[in-house]
């Protein structure tokens, strides 16, 4: 039982870090401190407008603090918080790192800070290893539909069902972030407006995930076809996207011996009605113009599959083209030098 209230840093306030705390602050045991971006001067002037499946229409919505910037614990003399959550989409390929974003708000040489990965992708939490080692790390795998149609504006459409657990770090003994996932669950679920839960096997939980993210999120983003209408497209689901997860369900037994229900191909491709028309968020990113995910969702996958030496020619195939796709949008917001056409 949590028997005080808790601080929590969310970095990062869009369409996933907003329905956070709002879950987070409703349930009336965690202060939030949020770290906003592009959205930092409409949230921090006019607070936010939610339109939730779980929580109905918020206007003007804020958690109890509002920034544009990460907390320096130590320049600005803050105690460290007790949950750091990282809410951005995470691309190492494009500055500042994860690791390099959320350090300044991390004690050094203490454990008193847990800090939780609501991201998606595989391995997401290995560059945090070595920089520090004593935060207990917590892996929270999430299959809420969320979008920020405009700053500030965000539309939950479908519900947010979450789970929490630890990932495995050498120094710490798996205790501490076991006992700590399941304070967060507890924290988290407090208003009863969501579907918070324990997992004790979140690299199950984050390999059948890549099962949808691997496959329909870039698959979706380049064809510019929504998961709904893929389903009607012609010859898309047996040309393209059961092969690429199939690649994916191999991948998780070669890897780490991972096995995914014999189902989880049909299931995942009908985990939501068609009528949805659901964009993944690499779909919407892409939309946006915005940088897109695609080293984590897929490019992870795909590395660790090859090492394992598990053939993954779909997904090959996939990832070059988002990493092309990655470029182009480089070029776009010039980060890249083109020489002149002559
Ligand atoms: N949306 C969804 O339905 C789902 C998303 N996910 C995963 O959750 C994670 C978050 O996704 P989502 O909420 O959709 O992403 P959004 O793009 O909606 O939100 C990310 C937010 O982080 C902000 N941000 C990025 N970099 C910084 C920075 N350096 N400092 C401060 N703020 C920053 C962005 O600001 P700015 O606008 O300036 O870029 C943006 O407001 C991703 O890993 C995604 O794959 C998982 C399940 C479902
Ligand atoms: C599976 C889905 C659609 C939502 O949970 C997602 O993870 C995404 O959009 O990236």
């Amino acid at each position: 039982m949590i028997d005080d209230k808790k601080t929590v840093l969310i970095v990062g306030g869009g369409a996933v870090g907003a329905i956070a705390a709002v879950n987070l602050e409703t349930g009336g045991l965690a202060t939030v401190t949020i770290v906003l971006r592009s959205n930092y001067n409409v949230v921090q002037e006019k607070g936010y407008t939610i339109e939730s499946c779980d929580h109905g229409k918020l206007n003007g919505w804020r958690p109890s603090v509002v920034r544009n910037t990460v907390p320096n614990l130590i320049e600005e003399d803050i105690p460290p918080y007790d949950y750091v959550i990282l809410c951005t989409k995470n691309i190492p390929d494009i500055p500042p790192t994860a690791v390099d974003l959320v350090a300044p708000a991390l004690p050094k040489n203490s454990n008193k800070t847990t800090l939780l990965l609501l991201q998606n992708g595989l391995n997401i939490e290995r560059p945090f290893l070595r920089p520090h080692p004593y935060v207990p790390i917590l892996s929270g795998i999430s299959m809420i539909g969320s979008a920020e149609s405009s700053p500030g504006h965000i539309v939950q459409d479908e519900g947010d069902k979450l789970l929490i657990g630890a990932f495995p770090t050498s120094n710490i003994n798996p205790a501490v972030p076991e006992r700590r996932a399941e304070q967060f669950v507890e924290m988290y679920g407090k208003a009863r407006k969501t579907d918070c839960k324990y997992s004790p096997d979140v690299l199950h939980d984050r390999w059948k995930k890549l099962v949808f993210n691997a496959c329909l999120n870039p698959i979706c983003a380049i064809t510019g076809l929504d998961d709904g209408r893929l389903r009607l497209a012609d010859g898309a689901l047996d040309g393209l996207v059961r092969p690429a997860m199939w690649e994916i369900v191999g991948a998780a037994r070669a890897v780490c011996g991972v096995q995914l229900a014999d189902d989880v191909v049909e299931a995942t491709i009908n985990v939501d009605p068609l009528e949805s028309y659901l964009k993944p968020s690499m779909q919407q990113d892409l939309d946006k113009g915005n940088f897109i995910e695609f080293e984590n969702l897929l490019g992870e996958p795909l590395r660790e599959g090859r090492n394992a030496g598990f053939a993954m020619p779909t997904l090959e195939v996939l990832y070059q083209l988002a990493k092309a796709i990655q470029w182009r949008i480089k070029e776009e917001r010039g980060l890249v030098e083109v020489p002149k056409k002559k």
